[in-house]
């Protein structure tokens, strides 16, 4: 699906992770973790603007508007399917068929409040469904995620791992629950210390496995002192 190769990612001057070597196939559910600023966002959307044609993406900053309804937040996620004529209109005075299919994805995604609300009167978790829901709603084979469940309880966030991966023909999501990745993912990427460490199926890996993976990016190894 993807190979990127010896590839520098960063930002301008700053190479936060230097030729990077990591292959997609389709149809995997590939976990991306490590420590807290070594990169994974940067891998993430880098894959996002190699595969934005084919893919969602659900960032960690969500992007929703807070004065506009849960509808309209959604709603937003299907701008490109749509003629201008169609979105405005919609946007002005909700069609009955988008509002009936926006509903259904907020049913599945236990999101069960009017859809009229205003995001801006919505919990954490809640505000993190409707990012989800925006993703589903663009109906794209691939999805990826920047920490899409970290606002919502371990067992909800295992319940809509299942939706997404049901929605979708390949899932890469970036995560710090590596019991979440272990349990449910094909694969995992392990990034530490400005490269990727690991990169293997979860079935032969476990919790030991992976934390003999992460090293955090200014440690600086005993003999140095
Ligand atoms: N827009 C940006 N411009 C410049 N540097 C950035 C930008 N975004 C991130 N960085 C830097 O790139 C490095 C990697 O950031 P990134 O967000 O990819 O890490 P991460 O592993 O996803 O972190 P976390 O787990 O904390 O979300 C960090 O040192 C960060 O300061």
């Amino acid at each position: 699906m993807l190979a990127v190769v010896d590839t520098d990612l960063g930002y301008g001057q700053h190479i936060v992770l230097p030729k990077v070597n990591v292959t997609l196939h389709e149809r995997e559910h590939v976990a991306i973790l490590g420590p807290s600023g070594v990169g994974k966002t940067t891998l993430l959307h880098y894959l996002y603007q190699q595969l934005a044609k084919q893919s969602c993406l659900c960032s960690q900053a969500q992007g929703l508007v807070d004065n506009l309804s849960i509808f309209h937040n959604v709603f937003i996620g299907g701008l490109a399917r749509q003629s201008r004529w169609y979105n405005m209109a919609n946007l002005l005075l909700p069609f009955t068929q988008p509002q009936q299919q926006i509903n259904a994805i907020c049913q599945q995604l236990e999101l069960t409040i009017p859809l009229q609300k205003k995001v801006s009167e919505l919990s954490g978790g809640q505000r993190q469904r409707v990012a989800l829901a925006r993703a589903l709603f663009q109906q794209q084979p691939i999805f990826m995620g920047d920490e899409p469940f970290s606002a919502l309880d371990p067992l909800m966030g295992v319940r809509l791992l299942n939706v997404v991966k049901q929605s979708h023909q390949s899932v890469i999501c970036v995560l710090h629950d590596a019991d979440l990745a272990l349990a449910h993912f094909d694969r995992i990427i392990v990034i530490s210390a400005g490269k990727v460490t690991l990169d293997a199926k979860a079935n032969q890996l476990t919790l030991a496995h992976l934390s003999q993976h992460y090293v955090v990016a200014d440690e600086v190894p005993r003999s140095a002192y």
